[in-house]
């Protein structure tokens, strides 16, 4: 079966897969309840079309800390893409500029900085995570810089990775052809090594990631760069107005894919209050269960500002390589533009709140 929607690339990646490999792709934290939320809370929002509103002409175009888009759409920062397909973050960034998408390269990408520079046609932004060796993060920031990142984006949701079952029933360890190859191989060695029942990239994070991090912080990073910095995994108001008051320069709202704190909401409806407390200062971002082009309508209509994908471009990497990715990509940005049409919506301006009803909750049922 040729795929055409994104859930379709879902089962195709599946069946091509090791089942660590697809278990680390698809699985999420302790009992996995955010990550069906992020999925569910999407499909509960039911949409207010208006009529005889002309919508021959629906433009998606955009931009973002002053980078152009094809639409809101951008690939969230994934770590290792040559897991799931020898081309890797070349076939990414490369599927990422063809369907005109931000692309977050991730700080443990296993295809080297510079040459995801190259390869890539379109704006282009770093995840970092913040080590205990400050001196390597620095680094990586330099060499960013260099080789032309337009923003910086630290994760703040993972003082270390969480428990994550599937991972730790298969015992999961990074092979050798997928590598942090950007990062000194010393500090990402116990990565590499295999306990049977528990997850390698799990110990790994409790050596090397810096829990002790604070608010504080922030202002040595901003110090010794010029790049902007967006914080990624924000999910309330509270930390929205602290990242603003911190003179940040974006947010994304992401629970990390239900890959962290198991029991948080699902980000479209933690979206609002961020949006609220934010009141338009800067950019919002938010990830997490956006499959369809109606879920980025949705998640544009509460107030974002452009919308990550996440495992989508991996199923579509695993099966068809570039092509495959770039497919996701496209077909996101097709049915973006099929949802404005069909909702009476043909500029991105008139996304507002009332696009959107009431949810029909059977809240985040299985
Ligand atoms: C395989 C995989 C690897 C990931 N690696 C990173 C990473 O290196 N850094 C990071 O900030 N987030 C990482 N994430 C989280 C994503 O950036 C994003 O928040 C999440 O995948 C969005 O949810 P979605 O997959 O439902 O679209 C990863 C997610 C997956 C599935
Ligand atoms: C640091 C762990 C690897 C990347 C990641 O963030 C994830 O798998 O979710």
């Amino acid at each position: 079966m040729k795929p055409l929607r994104v859930p379709d690339y879902a089962d195709l990646a599946r069946s091509c897969l090791a089942a660590d490999v697809a278990g680390y792709l698809n699985g999420g934290a302790g009992a996995e309840w955010t990550l069906r939320a992020n999925e569910s809370a999407y499909s509960a929002i039911p949409l207010r079309p208006r009529v005889l509103t002309d919508v021959e002409r629906c433009a998606t175009a955009t931009t973002l800390l002053g980078a152009d888009l094809a639409a809101p759409i951008g690939v969230a920062p994934m770590a290792y893409h040559r897991l799931f397909h020898p081309d890797g973050e070349i076939g990414t960034v490369r599927a990422a500029g063809a369907a005109g998408a931000l692309f977050v390269a991730s700080m443990f990408a296993s295809t080297d900085l510079a040459e995801i520079a190259a390869a890539a046609t379109g704006p282009l932004w770093l995840q970092l995570y913040w080590l205990r060796d400050r001196g390597a993060v620095l680094e990586l920031v330099g060499r960013a810089a260099e080789a032309g990142y337009g923003a910086l984006a630290l994760t703040v949701d993972t003082p270390r990775v969480a428990r994550r079952y599937r991972d730790l029933r298969s015992g999961f360890t990074l092979p050798a052809h997928a590598r942090a190859v950007n990062v000194d191989a010393a500090l990402m060695a116990t990565s590499h090594v295999a306990e049977a029942g528990t997850s390698a990239i799990e110990r790994h994070s409790l050596e090397r990631f810096d829990p002790r991090i604070t608010w504080a912080d922030l202002a040595w990073l901003r110090e010794r760069t010029a790049l902007p910095l967006v914080l990624k995994g924000i999910l309330t108001a509270e930390d929205a107005e602290l990242a603003v008051r911190h003179g940040v320069d974006g947010i994304i709202v992401s629970n990390h894919g239900g890959r962290q704190l198991d029991g948080v909401p699902a980000t479209i409806d933690a979206l609002p209050e961020v949006v609220d407390a934010v009141g338009g200062g800067l950019p919002v971002l938010v990830d997490g269960g956006v499959r369809t082009g109606s879920d980025v309508l949705k998640a544009l209509a509460v107030g974002a500002d452009t919308v990550l994908v996440g495992r989508p471009v991996l199923w579509g990497l695993a099966h068809a390589g570039t092509e495959g990715a770039q497919d996701v990509l496209q077909t996101l940005r097709e049915e973006l533009e099929e949802a404005m049409a069909l909702t009476g919506r043909p500029t991105l301006a008139h996304l507002d709140r009332s696009v959107l009803g009431t949810p029909n909750r059977t809240p985040y049922h299985h």
